[in-house]
């Protein structure tokens, strides 16, 4: 009976579920740069971070650095247009975007782009989303984070003060504006006890 009724409450807290887009909040970072942000915008998060984690075929990479190869400290899937979607709690964030920035946006989001990062040894280096259209066009970069809480650091090409957003458990960032080719940002490392995080990144066609 016990049972039965832990497992009915957990059942409607933990269901998933996208919250309506309209609360996010926009921040201009100067230079033409914005991010929005809404945080908890996926309810049942964690749940999602656990099938993600046990079922998307994850690639470790390795990459040039000099003269040494090195592993790429964070496991990666990406997911081209048209690519089914490794949940179809993500076809509904991609289009439930696509729906809310059309007008702004002129053109629906339409890949995906999972990192998972598994401690906090796990990162991402500063960069801008510019190897497309990102290096040349406004454009936007809408990321929603399941699984533990990291920070999200935005510094401005120029240089200036750096922002943090912790981002994890469902909230939802989109940096739009100028802000791939403004402003860099990065996940650092850190030395704090950091659960693992999944982020899933969607663009419009053209951009990474
Ligand atoms: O994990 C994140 O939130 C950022 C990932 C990122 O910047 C990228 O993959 O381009
Ligand atoms: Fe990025």
């Amino acid at each position: 009976m016990a049972m039965h009724l832990q497992g009915s409450l957990f059942d409607q807290t933990d269901e998933l579920h996208l919250s309506p887009l309209n609360p996010m909040r926009r921040t201009a970072l100067g230079a033409g740069a914005w991010i929005d942000l809404l945080p908890g915008w996926l309810g049942g998060a964690d749940a999602l971070f656990d099938r993600l984690a046990a079922e998307v075929p994850w690639r470790a990479e390795r990459r040039q650095m000099y003269e040494h190869v090195v592993d790429v400290p964070r496991l990666l899937a990406s997911y081209r247009a048209g690519d089914p979607l490794p949940h179809p709690i993500l076809d509904e964030a991609r289009d439930a975007l696509s729906a809310h920035y059309a007008a702004e946006l002129g053109e629906p989001f339409t890949t995906a782009g999972l990192c998972y990062y598994r401690d906090g040894r796990d990162s991402v280096a500063w960069h801008g989303d510019k190897i497309g259209r990102g290096a040349r066009e406004d454009t936007m970069v809408a990321i929603l984070s399941v699984g533990a809480p990291r920070d999200l650091l935005l510094r401005p090409c120029r240089g200036g003060d750096t922002v943090r957003r912790p981002l994890g458990h469902g909230d939802l960032i989109v940096m739009g504006g100028s802000c791939q080719r403004t402003w860099e940002h990065a996940i650092p490392k850190t030395a704090r006890a950091a659960g693992p995080r999944i982020s899933i990144q969607f663009r419009p066609h053209g951009v990474n």
